[in-house]
């Protein structure tokens, strides 16, 4: 049997992503944007797991350019390469190579238009906030803000429309801020989820309940993460807090956002079709990759065939496609028919690790359809989330040179 989408054999692991063969940015090349001048980025956490990642992504990318790296004080002050453990298979970019790591006070970052933040979440909240009283655009992975009523969690395949709540997170800042706000993107375990659950509501109407048991990977932990003598040949049946995380950020995602009579937006956390889920959270001994088995029940009745669910996924555009981000994939979900895939070892990488990868879909005997889903933790799931959303914003017109 075939997928159906064409996918390229798969990449050697982390491989710098090549822009050239990129679809949309022959359709926006770098001097559509505003002033033709390449974004200055800084990258917080840049010697994490994350950070690697966000690296070895922006090296090569057409419209930001690598400026300052920052990570803790025992790094500060190093050439990159010597206060990092580099764990990618790719090489370490020459651009990172000769940048000095500074710590993580504003000032040193004020020409960047653009702050991605790897941070360990025991510093983030008060590092990022700095960053933002600076009047700084921060593009966070942490868990820090996600739950802030002011503050979009956004995945950019599926909620950029969320954008819009950041005036009023800039207005309600003491004092008000004119360019500075944080962005976050979600756990890496919802954001393989959400990408397929919001085309099934897009095409059917909302969803009433799902059950999702995740099998995640030791690199959702950063490094060294589990030990392991605790990974190895085991399944290790909790990871702290992910079940409330993936609970609670899916709502928020896949819902909308009100006005309220005096104006002013608010996330409505899907409450006006209210949706249950119930999230089972595992660590299994694989290195990358985020794989989820979920069961859905629509609202609508009678509910889709899983060939029409098919059909929906392998369908599915999104405005990071359609407004020309140069780091959306081709296709944001991949489907296959093949019995026995996704898998992580094979999928991880598909589109740079940027598409989500879905299997299995057949009819579910207690709610309706059930299927499988594959997410690149640390690429969806984190750093490819956190460029795209900052794509959006570019085009947007939130943040520029
Ligand atoms: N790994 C994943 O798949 C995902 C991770 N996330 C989130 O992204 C963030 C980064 O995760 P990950 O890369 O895995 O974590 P790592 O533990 O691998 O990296 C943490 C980074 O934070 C820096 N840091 C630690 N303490 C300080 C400090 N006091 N001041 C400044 N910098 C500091 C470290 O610098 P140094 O090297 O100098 O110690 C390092 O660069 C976390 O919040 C995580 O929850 C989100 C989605 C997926
Ligand atoms: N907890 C996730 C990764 C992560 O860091 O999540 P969060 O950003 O929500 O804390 C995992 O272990 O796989």
């Amino acid at each position: 049997m075939t997928s159906s989408h064409l996918r390229p054999t798969p990449a050697a692991d982390n491989q710098p992503t090549d822009f050239s063969s990129s679809p949309l940015l022959a359709k926006y090349p770098r001097h559509n944007m505003q002033d033709g001048a390449a974004i200055k980025v800084g990258v917080l956490g840049a010697t994490g797991t994350v950070g690697q990642r966000f690296i070895t992504l922006l090296a090569n990318h057409p419209w930001f350019v690598l400026h300052a790296l920052g990570a803790s004080p025992r790094s500060a002050g190093k050439r990159y390469p010597v206060a990092v453990n580099w764990k990618q298979t790719s090489r370490l970019p020459a651009v990172a190579r000769e940048m000095i790591v500074r710590e993580c006070k504003p000032e040193l970052f004020a020409d960047c238009a653009v702050v991605f933040s790897g941070l360990d979440a025991d510093v983030a909240g008060e590092i990022e906030a700095a960053f933002r009283a600076a009047d700084l655009a921060v593009f966070s992975n942490a868990k820090n803000y996600r739950r802030d009523p002011l503050v979009p969690l956004i995945v950019p395949y599926v909620n950029p429309s969320h954008f819009s709540i950041l005036r009023q997170q800039q207005l309600a800042h003491s004092p008000p801020l004119k360019k500075g706000f944080i962005i976050t993107n979600a756990n890496c375990s919802t954001t393989g989820c959400v990408i397929p659950l919001s085309a099934l509501e897009k095409a059917f109407g909302p969803l009433e309940s799902l059950l999702v048991t995740t099998m995640q990977a030791i690199s959702g932990g950063g490094y060294p993460g589990v030990p392991s003598l605790d990974i190895m040949d085991n399944i290790v049946p909790f990871i702290s807090g992910e079940e409330e995380k993936m609970e609670w950020e899916m709502l928020k995602i896949l819902g909308g956002i009100v006005k309220n009579d005096d104006g002013a937006r608010a996330f409505d956390m899907h409450a006006r079709t209210p949706l249950r889920v119930s999230a089972s959270c595992n660590r299994v001994p694989v290195i990358d990759g985020h794989t989820a088995c979920i069961s859905v029940r629509f609202s609508r009745r009678p509910p889709p065939s899983p060939q029409q669910v098919r059909e929906a996924l392998v369908g599915f555009t999104c405005d990071a496609q359609t407004l020309g981000c140069p780091s959306a994939p081709r296709h944001a979900i991949s489907v296959h028919e093949e019995p026995d895939r996704p898998q992580p070892r094979l999928d991880r990488y598909y589109q740079d690790g940027a598409g989500v990868s879905v299997g299995r879909i057949r009819q579910c005997q207690v709610l309706d359809i059930k299927f499988v889903v594959l997410a690149n933790n640390v690429s969806i799931g984190a750093a490819t989330s956190s460029i795209i959303n900052a794509e959006l914003a570019v085009l947007k017109g939130v943040v520029g040179n």
